[in-house]
């Protein structure tokens, strides 16, 4: 599974016993294989070969700069959305990175920090911005290069928290309107509109949006080259889903097989902004039992992760598998369905299986990171694997309750480094002024 598996009733990821790696780096902390990043970068540049695509790594799934620049040295540009990760982009990317930009609130500055740093295409989210955006170049000089951003009206339902296609969503320019905006900026001296760019929502499990997100897409180029603008670019950005229940995800393949007609007919480049899909199932989050309680008929598993390290589960009552690091003998060693509503649970009969929520040490009964799952008993000190942690984990990661961000770790093959240490109580405290002393 994803380079991360049992042998001998041990958690190993790549070549690494994990709990070496709690040992060596303390938990929690987040474990990542290069192999699955490179894997699954592999993957959609594969599917996707035949119309030689340009794949930006999404970096708000995941910016720590050693994975960027994984990505970077190995074919990849950058999806960045504010300027702060246009900042990793840049540190982390090799010279000459394509670096697009999303956003609804993109400021002047950004704007003119884009700009002078080679920005390969602005997705640009409504007219306002499109506006601004033509201000900031006319006054550089310049000329910028622009998608316009559709809202397709497309009905890829996710959650109601990360819908970006639906009406009424704050992302993109209406279907209906958008033509419109076109056509105002025809031949305006500070903008190049060059690309249609769609993000859809994320994670999707199905390729069929795709497909008619795509022939939207086509329609739109073509009502747009009429009025005159060089579309060269179709972005059908990010959002392929994983498999953070059992195999439920989608190859990459499957996706290519409807997007690549529609790239072809458009007679386009196409762009990616794959982020989940890259890092999402390349992590763990590594955790320790604190303390176990049973109250109200309930039964708890405390540890040291909360939902500072990882919020899907509170923001999003997201599933991700959890299972002990080095299960004993009387539970099986693969997590693979614990606790799936939607599959007969094989392990729920098993002799130390028993229905616990797992949470962390944060002060709100929203702290949890599984609730009412069928986990086998632990005990102080056991360690615990929150699998499919590798997107939107850390980079969602905050200090709640003055708490010390974890560390992250890369292995490959046999060996490990360090890619962000563990916060300090200095660290927690270098922004601030102690003035009243
Ligand atoms: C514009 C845009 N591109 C790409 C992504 C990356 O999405 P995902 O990580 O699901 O691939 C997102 C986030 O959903 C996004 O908003
Ligand atoms: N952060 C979300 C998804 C939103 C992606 C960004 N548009 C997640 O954890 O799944």
């Amino acid at each position: 599974m994803d380079h991360f598996d049992y042998r001998d009733r041990t958690l190993y990821c790549e070549d690494v016993p994990v709990p070496e790696l709690a040992e060596k780096y303390g938990t929690p902390l987040y474990v990542y294989s290069q192999a699955t990043l490179l894997d699954r970068l592999k993957e959609v540049q594969t599917a996707f070969t035949e119309v030689k695509p340009v794949i930006c790594y999404s970096v708000k799934a995941n910016g720590n700069l050693s994975i960027a620049r994984l990505m970077g040295q190995n074919g990849a540009g950058f999806d960045v959305t504010s300027q702060g990760e246009f900042q990793r982009a840049l540190k982390a990317g090799p010279t000459g990175s394509k670096i697009v930009f999303a956003g609804v609130g993109k400021s002047d500055a950004e704007i003119e920090f884009a700009l002078k740093n080679d920005v390969f295409l602005f997705d640009v989210e409504s007219e306002q911005e499109l506006h601004a955006i033509g201000a900031v170049a006319q006054k550089l000089g310049v000329k910028a290069p622009v998608a316009l951003r559709v809202n397709p009206d497309l009905p890829p339902k996710t959650h109601v928290k990360t819908d970006t296609s639906v009406k009424g969503v704050k992302f993109g320019l209406d279907i209906e309107t958008i033509v419109d905006v076109a056509k105002g900026v025809v031949g305006h001296p500070g903008l190049a509109v060059v690309g249609l760019h769609m993000h859809l929502g994320s994670p999707i499990l199905k390729a069929e949006p795709y497909r008619m997100g795509a022939e939207k897409g086509v329609a739109l180029i073509k009502q747009f080259r009429a009025q005159g603008h060089d579309i060269k670019f179709l972005n059908m950005g990010g959002g392929f889903g994983i498999n953070y229940r059992k195999d439920e995800a989608k190859p990459a393949s499957a996706f290519a097989e409807v997007i690549i007609p529609a790239v072809k007919e458009s007679g386009c480049q196409l762009i990616l902004e794959p982020g989940r899909f890259i890092a999402g199932n390349a992590a763990i989050l590594l955790s320790r039992v604190v303390f176990t309680k049973s109250t109200g008929g309930k039964h708890y598993i405390i540890q040291d992760a909360a939902m500072n390290d990882l919020i899907r589960p509170t923001l999003y009552g997201s599933f991700h598998r959890i299972w002990p690091v080095t299960p004993s003998t009387e539970v099986p060693v693969r997590p693979d369905v614990n606790g799936d509503p939607d599959d007969p649970n094989p392990f729920r009969a098993m002799p130390n299986c028993f229905t616990q929520d797992v949470v962390g040490p944060v002060c709100e009964s929203g702290d949890y990171l599984a609730k009412d799952r069928p986990l086998p008993g632990v005990k102080r000190g056991d360690l615990l694997a929150v699998f499919s942690a590798g997107a939107y984990g850390m980079a969602m990661a905050s200090n709640y309750n003055s708490r010390v961000r974890a560390a992250e770790v890369l292995v490959t093959g046999r060996t490990h480094r360090l890619i962000r240490r563990r916060e300090t109580f200095a660290d927690l405290v270098a922004c601030e002024e102690d003035c009243l002393t």
